[in-house]
């Protein structure tokens, strides 16, 4: 840059480095181009210059080459300030920090930290550095420039530029006094440095502001967090005190705690003073506090280099409590019994037998097994007996080992630990043992457990605690077990398929839950509860339809009834009457007669056109309606009594009527079931065969047989 002569007004500003040359010739410009020549150059074109100026403006560097070649000139030495750019990163940057705080030379650099130190940054350690200055930067934290990255040395941490320092206000004055001019020109100076100062005091306000607003955040955090947490320093003191920790060790006031020492504070606490004092990290470390035992653990604050150490205490009482309330809400998720005896329908003496002997078996501990055939309700009595049983309040668990792939079996059980396996979820899982702690887990279709999932099974309920997948601890299970099953235990056992001493640990109280064809006084009980609005009933109670309920052989039990009884509901709401009843007509026949011939023959017999929509009578007895198989069942057991045979199975099958219609032992032994359930017949425990009972004579006769 080249200046211009100007008769005794002559300013040079000579500085080697071209950056800071440009940068102060520039701001002096600003201040001082009307009244003064202000000439820039650098140390080597000092010797071309062939005026002396009045006044010249110097580095350290080049202080003695100026008064060398102009001997009367005055000379000043340039200061600088810090210009504000970045003050916050240096603000916040870590308690402690190590910090680099480079210049083009050592002077300048400690400059820089002097300004830093007046402006009360005094939290970092601050080391100066000029290029070719050779020091240890391997603890160094992060560097500070003003301007020229190239001046740094090159090191894995953040940068900070604070930017090019500004011209002190010194220099300016300096400057006013070479020349003797008007002090109004430090107005401008004030000015501009006022705008810049504030900007960065604004910059500065809001970075405290934030590391206001996170301690408080964090203070918050502690005290939300019901645990006793306390932070204590380097120096012993405590810093943090939560406000559960004041409420547990009785302090009123926060100044009374924080920089107090931890030492005197818990004197009276030697447990507690030993474990804060061993200088290990703990993890829930069982100590006692006045007879009362709690749960210790230790955290390095490893933030910023700090050497602060967190503890948390968590009285017993407290956990048990917390463990109270998870339990709650995980019934309130999913693991809750909602029936109850009273969902239960059926008043035949079977069903009520055993709603009597299920309340009993809910005022034990004892293990329950329920047998019986698919949708015989085996769930629903699990779920009443735990709900009238002194566990009502706890979880329970149900598990379908039929829906439950072996693989996952074990860990849905027992639980597993963090890593496990792949794809365990990070923090491990507690299984249904677990959660059903202090409720019922009820294993349905026990039948299908594998057997090493039996093996573990019997252990549970001989040891009564779980170890989880990939764990050692053994955690103990107070839970009551139910089982269910619609196999032949006993047959699996001498397959192989099932372990013979699981099969008397789980059965030792035992429910038989009888399908509907053997209760049929239950079926238009329960059906009638399923069935909406009278237009619905009306086609339920229609004869031929209510017949074939109660003696179509239902299978699925309760579950086939209620999708009848959703179909018939359907069916109501058609507006069609003859359709709707077209309609059931053709269900009954596809669903319910398909797989019986005797259900099917009667149920066309009496389909008849004159059939409409009317119910039928009320106190119409169920018995009164029986199908054309068990009406040759009951002709052949008065035929055979009639001639003095016993009327047994083998005997009855043998019959023509029998014959015709193709029924085996099987389907006879079936039926005589149902007669005798229907009141029809008595079947002897010797060897008396079936008697009829003047009810299944008064059905004979009322179906047109000719007795005498
Ligand atoms: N006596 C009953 N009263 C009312 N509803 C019943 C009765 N028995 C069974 N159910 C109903 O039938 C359906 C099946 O019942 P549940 O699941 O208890 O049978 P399950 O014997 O456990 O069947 P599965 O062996 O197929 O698991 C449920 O909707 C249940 O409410």
């Amino acid at each position: 840059m080249e200046g211009y002569e100007r008769e005794n007004r002559k300013l040079l500003i000579c500085i080697s480095d071209p950056t800071i040359l440009e940068f102060l010739t520039d701001a002096i410009r600003t201040y001082f181009e009307d009244v003064l020549d202000i000439i820039s150059i650098r140390p080597s074109k000092l010797f071309d210059l062939d005026f002396e100026p009045t006044a010249a403006i110097v580095s350290h560097r080049t202080v003695s080459i100026v008064k060398e070649r102009f001997p009367d000139t005055t000379l000043i030495l340039q200061k600088r300030d810090l210009s504000g750019q970045a003050l916050e990163k240096v603000v916040s940057l870590p308690d402690r920090s190590n910090v680099l705080v480079v210049n083009q030379h050592m002077d300048a650099a400690n400059e820089t930290i002097n300004s830093f130190i007046e402006l009360g940054i005094n939290h970092i350690n601050m080391t100066a550095y000029a290029p070719g200055n050779n020091i240890d930067t391997s603890h160094i934290n992060a560097v500070i420039y003003t301007g020229v990255f190239e001046d740094c040395p090159k090191l894995d941490c953040p940068y900070i530029d604070i930017g090019l320092r500004k011209i002190s206000l010194y220099t300016i004055i300096d400057i006013i006094r070479a020349f003797d001019l008007p002090s109004e020109y430090t107005k401008a100076y004030y000015n501009n440095s006022i705008q810049l100062f504030t900007a960065s005091c604004y910059q500065i306000h809001n970075t405290l502001e934030q590391a206001n607003t996170l301690k408080n955040n964090f203070e918050k955090i502690c005290d939300i967090n019901n645990n006793i947490t306390f932070v204590i320093n380097e120096n012993n003191e405590i810093v943090l005190f939560n406000e559960t920790a004041k409420k547990y060790f009785e302090i009123k006031n926060s100044q009374d705690i924080i920089g107090a020492d931890y030492k005197e504070v818990f004197s009276s606490l030697p447990e507690l003073l030993s474990c804060i004092s061993a200088d290990i990290p703990l993890t829930d470390a069982l100590i006692t506090i006045e007879n009362q035992k709690l749960l210790l653990s230790s955290f390095e604050m490893d933030v910023d280099k700090s050497q602060n150490k967190a503890f948390t205490l968590l009285p017993l009482s407290t956990l048990k409590k917390r463990e109270g309330m998870v339990r709650k809400k995980l019934r309130a998720t999913g693991f809750t019994a909602k029936y109850t005896f009273d969902d239960i329908l059926g008043s035949s003496t079977l069903i009520k037998q055993n709603k009597k002997l299920a309340n009993v078996y809910a005022k034990t501990e004892f293990p329950v097994l329920i047998t019986g055939e698919s949708g015989t309700g085996k769930e629903l009595f699990a779920q009443a007996i735990h709900n009238i049983s002194s566990r009502r309040e706890s979880n329970f668990v149900a598990i379908n080992f039929a829906a439950l792939p072996e693989t996952l079996a074990e860990s849905e059980l027992f639980g597993y630990m963090e890593g496990a396996f792949t794809g365990a979820s990070k923090s491990g899982k507690a299984g249904m043992f677990e959660l059903a702690h202090q409720g019922t887990i009820f294993l349905d279709e026990i039948g299908d457990a594998s057997l090493p999932v039996q093996a573990k099974l019997l252990r549970v309920l001989e040891e009564k605690e779980v170890v989880r997948v990939g764990g050692t601890d053994v955690i103990p299970v107070d839970v009551r077990i139910i089982c269910a099953t619609n196999k032949n235990l006993k047959a699996a056992i001498s397959e192989g398929s099932f372990r013979e001493d699981l099969y008397y640990r789980i059965k030792v109280l035992h429910l038989r839950l009888q399908p509907l064809r053997e209760r049929p006084e239950d079926i238009m009980e329960t059906i009638s509860h399923l069935l909406v609005g009278e237009q619905a009933h009306a086609l339920a109670n229609l004869p031929n339809i209510r017949n074939t309920l109660i003696h179509y052989d239902w299978p699925g039990n309760a579950r086939e009834l209620r999708t009848v009884a959703e179909y018939i509901n359907m069916l109501s709401s058609l507006s069609d009457r003859e359709e709707a009843l077209d309609m059931l007509n053709v269900y009954i026949e596809n669903n319910l007669c398909a797989d019986s011939c005797a259900t099917a023959e009667s149920f066309r017999r009496e389909l008849k056109p004159e059939n409409n929509l009317s119910p039928e009578p009320a106190d119409q007895s169920t018995a009164d309606y029986i199908s054309p198989d068990l009406i040759v069942v009951l002709e052949a057991i008065f035929d055979l009594q009639n001639q003095g045979v016993t009327a047994g199975r083998n005997s009855i099958c043998k019959t023509p009527g029998a014959k015709k219609m193709q029924l085996t032992e099987s389907k006879i032994k079936n039926r005589l079931k149902k007669l005798e359930a229907m009141g029809c017949i008595t079947v002897g425990k010797t060897k008396q065969g079936a008697l009829l009972t003047d009810k299944g004579y008064h059905l004979i006769r009322q179906h047109g047989l000719n007795i005498k």
